[in-house]
């Protein structure tokens, strides 16, 4: 399959873009041997790039990624279509067909969130880092196989109508979706952190709920003020559509 020129510069950039991102996982400490993947939406296209299976991070490079269609078959003979795409593949393709303002979904086994996930226990906002991140506490969502539509299913039920960019799969692990695929690496590193320390706080007492006035307040701010004004900003609706 050919693309025309902006088409195939915008995919380049995402394969450049996805496979650094994985890059990232590793140097946040969210994935061991080849567990977790990244994605991200082709602009202006119905398609999307992820992590071939099984391959070690060590070896992924822009050429290595896989370009899917949006029912998450592979483009054939694309540039890595040679091998098999994510086990996850199938989830992050209900995302995207489901969630139109979504550019990025990561998978990630990371420990805390994991632990968090087994119990399928959600993370109370607890913390100002959560409200900031999250607007709330971070749902659990449904137990569910890998490889068809239920993980995507799960995700998008959940979240939908919610403001975290994170979910917990039972007895899995956590996603998180964002406007980019850096904005999802985001959003799963931030995950991690706060699974680690609202469980290292609940073991010395009962942590203190932040009110809801002062969540919304926080969120807010963090959405819409911080950092510098270029920065990739999540859609105004709050909540996901
Ligand atoms: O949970 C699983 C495997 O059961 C996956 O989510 C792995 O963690 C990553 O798989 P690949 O993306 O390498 O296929």
């Amino acid at each position: 399959m050919s693309f025309d020129e902006a088409t195939q510069r915008a995919i380049d950039a995402v394969r450049a873009d996805v496979a650094a991102l994985h890059a990232e996982l590793v140097r946040y400490g969210l994935v061991v041997w080849t567990g977790g993947n990244v994605s991200g939406r082709v602009p202006g296209a119905d398609l999307f790039v992820i992590k071939p299976s099984g391959v070690s991070y060590d070896d992924l490079t822009p050429e290595s990624m896989i370009l899917c269609e949006l029912d998450g078959t592979v483009v054939p003979g694309s540039p890595g279509s040679e091998r098999s795409p994510s086990s996850d593949t199938a989830a992050h393709a209900y995302v995207y067909r489901h969630l139109p303002d979504i550019g990025g979904v990561v998978h990630t086994h990371s420990t805390y969130a994991v632990a968090w996930a087994a119990r399928a226990e959600e993370i109370p906002c607890v913390i100002t880092g959560m409200a900031d991140e999250f607007g709330g506490p971070i749902p659990v969502g449904p137990f569910a196989v890998i490889g068809d539509d239920s993980i995507g299913r799960g995700i998008v039920e959940t979240l939908r109508g919610h403001r975290s960019r994170a979910v917990l799969m039972a007895n899995h692990g956590p996603f998180t979706i964002g406007v980019t695929a850096q904005d999802a690496v985001k959003a799963a590193v931030m995950c991690e952190d706060a699974a680690r320390t609202v469980h290292l706080a609940r073991q010395a007492g009962e942590p203190v709920p932040i009110d809801q006035a002062n969540i919304d307040a926080l969120y807010a701010r963090y959405q819409h003020v911080y950092g510098q004004s270029g920065d990739d900003r999540r859609p105004d609706t709050e909540e996901l559509r």
